[in-house]
């Protein structure tokens, strides 16, 4: 390894050139959560005593050995994972995580299912965030919350209703905030005549959920739009439109966006969506995912729209209002280092957007100066971050360069190859 030290000292003279205080950006970027979502860990198994695969337009591809096979074995990864993450993390959990001795359907979970998680969470002083599970399930196979099938709907309704409540107990076992994401995966193969029943039945669903929790505390509420779905290719009852519109409508603190970077047409990038989004909300949920021509799920890399996303973010002053999460599955490679590689990423992106002069580049704009806008924007995408990244890394304990891979293939040894 070389010399962290002195390659910090020469990235802070790089730096203090255009009045970058680094110590203040690790600062930030160390304070800022990122919700590490559990379910990268078993291919979004989950733990509910019933037979059946993941369904609902997404799928894990790959059949890497080693994944978790239950509650324990998941817990004991992700905190293995977190080692090698610097910063302040939370746990996301889905609601097919559940714990319970014998099947519980969706419709009954109680907190108490997830009383393991919490109890967990409270030891390693983290938060946790959660998700309703709207599939993998045979009464998700032809719609949940848009359902024209009154009893179907209902069923999912008090999921959702459940899920708020569960919320509120992770709220208050572990005292920091939860933010549910709700995603539905309702859509059809090809366009429906009928266009807007379902839409009007899953906005009704959606108010019957928050109508019936209004009273629960310490809950954020993501509304997660998808532009398509394997089998739901042409129409999806939660487009974007639908989400930004419901979430628009109702007006409420704690009902938000979730804007997730795979759900949209290839074209489209979620970093241009912040400022408009910011316009009309004071906070967004982002799921941090890596679309590879379709929702893929890839695991995050440290690319030009990661990059372009934290870099919105600490333009628009909006780091601290923003529920970061991340969101991949990729079953062909070794879990934990996808979960590693993937935070990592979405944290070194953060710092390197940290460690740009914003206030001197809207200066330069404002004053119109387009040519010295573009040479500020270019030079910084080589400046020596990684010397600071490094030196972050170390200060935390969290593994330097590749040091933490070595780590993560020995656990791969010793305890992820004994799992057959
Ligand atoms: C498993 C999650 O609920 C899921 O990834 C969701 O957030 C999503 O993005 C579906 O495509
Ligand atoms: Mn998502």
């Amino acid at each position: 390894m070389y010399d962290l030290n002195k390659g910090y000292e020469v990235a802070k003279e790089f730096y203090a050139q255009y009045g970058i205080d680094v110590d203040k950006a690790i600062e930030i970027c160390d304070a800022t959560p990122i919700s590490l979502h559990c379910w990268q860990g078993d291919d979004v198994a989950g733990f509910e005593k019933k037979e059946g695969g993941l369904t609902g337009g997404i799928q894990a591809t790959g059949n890497y050995p080693g994944k978790a096979r239950n509650p324990q074995e998941l817990r004991a990864d992700i905190e293995k994972a977190m080692q090698y993450i610097p910063g302040v993390k939370k746990v996301n959990v889905h609601a097919n995580y559940m714990e319970a001795d014998t099947f519980v359907d969706r419709n009954e979970i109680t907190p108490e299912n997830f009383s393991n998680w919490a109890d967990w969470a409270v030891e390693k002083g983290i938060g946790l965030d959660f998700n309703p599970t709207y599939f993998s399930h045979p009464k998700s196979e032809v719609a949940t919350l848009s359902s024209a099938d009154e009893d179907i709907r209902k069923f999912w309704i008090e999921h959702g209703i459940r899920c708020r409540q569960i919320g509120e107990y992770f709220y208050k076992r572990t005292g920091k905030p939860c933010v549910i994401n709700h995603w539905t995966p309702d859509g059809d193969k090809e366009v429906p005549v009928d266009t807007i029943g379902p839409r009007l039945r899953l906005k009704d669903s959606y108010d019957q959920i928050f109508e019936a929790t209004k009273d629960v505390q310490g809950v954020v509420d993501g509304i997660e739009s998808k532009v398509f779905g394997i089998g739901a290719e042409s129409f999806t009852a939660g487009s974007h439109e639908f989400c930004m519109g419901y979430v628009m409508k109702a007006n409420k603190d704690h009902i938000i966006m979730t804007l997730d970077t795979g759900h949209y047409h290839p074209t489209e990038v979620v970093s241009a969506k912040l400022a408009s989004v910011y316009t009309f909300s004071d906070s967004v949920l982002l799921h941090v995912s890596r679309p590879i021509r379709w929702d893929s799920d890839h695991v995050v890399s440290f690319d030009d729209e990661t990059r372009a996303i934290m870099e919105e973010l600490v333009r628009l002053d909006k780091l601290q209002d923003t529920y970061i999460a991340t969101d991949f599955f990729d079953a062909s490679i070794n879990r934990i280092v996808a979960w590693v590689t993937g935070l990592r990423n979405t944290r070194k992106a953060m710092l390197a957007a940290l460690l740009q002069p914003v206030a001197q580049m809207k200066e330069i704009e404002a004053k119109g100066d387009l040519s010295a806008r573009l040479a500020y924007k270019e030079e910084f995408k080589a400046a020596p971050f990684a010397l600071v990244w490094d030196y972050y890394c170390a200060k935390e304990n969290a593994g330097t360069g590749l040091e933490w891979l070595k780590e993560v293939q020995e656990y791969e040894k010793e305890v992820l190859q004994n799992r057959k």
